[in-house]
């Protein structure tokens, strides 16, 4: 039995189709990333598996329950942290634990063990209006909340959205000792870095699956070389010569640098030896001082940009 079983799920609004025809399975215990920009579809389909939304077309299952039926069996056994703020601000942080345990019939006392790590850094403001909590201790207590009935499945919508750079990797820390329990999670994150923290990852765009597997597995899939290139001034003239060049295949903007990847054909047509002699004769000619090229591992980023280039939708952001 799969812990999460998606089959050829379809949601429209209106004339927006946000899941096209998504089919994933997810077994027991594993870690599984939900890899996105925004207005993929991840917050549909968290709301379908969360039984608050049903789908147009195919099933979801969630811990063996279909969730058309199935609804109560699965709110008992799911843990759903939605990706806005979902806690009532007014209430304290202990008033918020309290109120979550209530309505599953349990008390934080009962499952305290499964939040403890979690939650002692919030201790000390445990009197504190949830809605006067940092960012990152809000994300901790909306955590506690989705556990304090010990859920086998946890649904976590951009959890770390907007969450300083510790706080998240302490999230991530904890989302790890979750899973040594056995707790199957969902996750979903538009950044990239932390795709590569999951077991596996789907990566979807407008509502569709583009691919599935192990973080490994898609970076080894970058078909090409891949190449890191800087100069000296600002980035954009540099993108602009390096979309010009007849030999590029990809070239994007990524951080302060341009990745690019050559045409197949670039090697064998070089006139001074190599394709990267050509390139950086080439950017001299340009006007580029101090050029800088560097042969990269392809990030998960990178296959995502690859992916999303080898599709023939209009909105594909690596084209030349
Ligand atoms: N209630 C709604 N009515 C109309 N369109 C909607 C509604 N909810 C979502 N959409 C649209 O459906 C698409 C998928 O949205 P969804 O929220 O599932 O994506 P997402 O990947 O979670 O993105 P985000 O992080 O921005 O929420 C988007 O185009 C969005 O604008």
């Amino acid at each position: 039995m799969f812990a999460i079983d998606l089959q050829h799920l379809s949601k429209s609004y209106g004339p927006v189709q946000a899941v096209q025809d998504v089919s994933l399975r997810v077994p027991p215990g594993e870690l599984f990333g939900l890899i996105g920009p925004d207005g993929a579809g991840k917050t549909t389909l968290f709301r379908i598996m969360a039984t608050l939304l049903l789908p147009d077309a195919g099933t979801a299952a969630v811990a063996g329950h279909d969730t058309r039926g199935g609804m109560r069996a699965i709110r008992e056994v799911v843990g759903y942290m939605p990706g806005r703020f979902s806690l009532y601000p007014d209430l304290t942080v202990a008033e918020n634990l309290d109120f979550f345990a209530a309505l599953f019939r349990t008390t934080v006392r009962a499952n305290y063990e499964l939040i403890r790590d979690i939650y002692e850094p919030l201790a000390p403001f445990r009197d504190r209006r949830a809605g006067a909590l940092s960012g990152g201790m809000k994300q901790k207590l909306a955590l506690c909340c989705a556990l304090i009935h010990k859920p086998e499945v946890l649904l976590l919508d951009e959890p770390t959205t907007g969450v300083d750079a510790v706080s998240r990797q302490e999230f991530w820390q904890v989302l790890g000792q979750l899973k040594a329990r056995g707790i199957t999670i969902m996750v979903s994150t538009p950044y990239m870095d932390e795709a590569a923290r999951c077991e596996r990852v789907a990566l979807l765009q407008e509502g569709q699956v583009l691919r599935v597997d192990t973080p490994a597995a898609l970076q080894a899939a970058y078909p090409v070389p891949l190449y890191a290139v800087r100069a000296t001034g600002s980035l954009y003239p540099l993108l602009q010569s390096l979309r010009a060049y007849p030999a590029t295949r990809t070239v994007y903007a990524f951080g302060e640098e341009a990745h690019l990847s050559l045409l197949p054909a670039a090697t064998a047509a070089a006139t001074t030896g190599t394709a990267e002699a050509d390139l950086l004769g080439y950017l001299a000619r340009a006007g580029h001082a101090q050029v800088q090229l560097r042969g990269l591992t392809p990030t998960i980023e990178d296959t995502f940009m690859e992916l999303l280039g080898a599709r023939p939708a209009a909105t594909a952001p690596t084209a030349r």
